[in-house]
């Protein structure tokens, strides 16, 4: 992917299922609805959950469509989570960066690493529950999926959890408004750095430009 000092930046947000990483970025989100940030919709074999709206929630495709964008290399990233296919459309994402607007990616490990090296510029964010019997009640609380997924879910947890070490940030998800505005603190920091640094191409290319003349 090409970049100029305008484009948004890219927040890879990972975290085992039902540690709280949708409801962060939404809640940040929406603290932030000038348009200036968007969660990526991801594209998914699973089967939508109740009041899951496709194009919404997620792109909802079957197998065989998932299979051949694949092979259209479509995806941003893409990785096979608790049986299922989930892929991020590499061109929605370009696009909204190149508009200067930052992206939220809700994915698994896998995908946080393709991403890392397709573009190592990415802030990467990992959150984790207090403890594992409090994510085990987060997923039962949420009450979408039944005890079989949920403990699938925990069985694979650790093992997510395990990838914490290549994040540049670890967030424990206690207090839900204390994670929400350590999130913020994250995300705000990032903008400003790359202001700064904007504004310092800028005069350095003001500086080129008077002194050529
Ligand atoms: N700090 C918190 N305290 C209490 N409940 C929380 C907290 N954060 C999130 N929750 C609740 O935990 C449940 C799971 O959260 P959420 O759906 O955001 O998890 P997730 O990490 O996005 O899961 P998945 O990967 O499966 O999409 C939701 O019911 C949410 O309201
Ligand atoms: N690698 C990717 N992982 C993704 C993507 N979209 C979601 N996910 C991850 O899947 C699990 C399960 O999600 P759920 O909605 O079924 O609970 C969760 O960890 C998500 O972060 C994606 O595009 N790529």
């Amino acid at each position: 992917m090409t970049t100029s000092t305008a484009d948004g930046n890219l927040f890879i947000v990972a975290a085992p299922s039902g540690a709280g990483k949708s409801s962060l970025i939404r809640a940040l989100l929406e603290r932030h609805n000038d348009g200036s940030m968007q969660v990526s919709v991801s594209c998914t074999t699973r089967a939508p959950r109740p009041g899951e709206v496709d194009g919404v929630h997620y792109h909802f495709l079957d197998v065989e469509t998932f299979q051949r964008k694949i092979e259209e290399n479509a995806f941003y990233e893409w990785a096979k989570v608790f049986d299922n296919y989930y892929g991020t459309s590499r061109l929605v994402i370009e696009e909204t960066l190149q508009q200067g607007i930052d992206v939220f990616l809700d994915i698994d490990w896998q995908g946080a690493r393709q991403v890392r090296e397709a573009y190592p510029q990415a802030q990467s964010i990992f959150i984790v529950p207090p403890s594992l019997e409090t994510l085990e009640q987060r997923l039962r609380s949420r009450g979408q999926d039944s005890d079989e997924v949920i403990a699938g879910r925990m069985a694979k947890a650790q093992a997510e959890m395990s990838h914490y070490h290549e994040f540049d940030y670890l967030l424990v998800n206690d207090d839900f408004n204390e994670s929400l505005a350590n999130f913020e603190h994250i995300v705000l920091a990032r903008r400003q750095r790359m202001a700064l640094q904007q504004s310092r191409h800028a005069a350095k290319l003001k500086d080129l430009l008077a002194n050529a003349g």
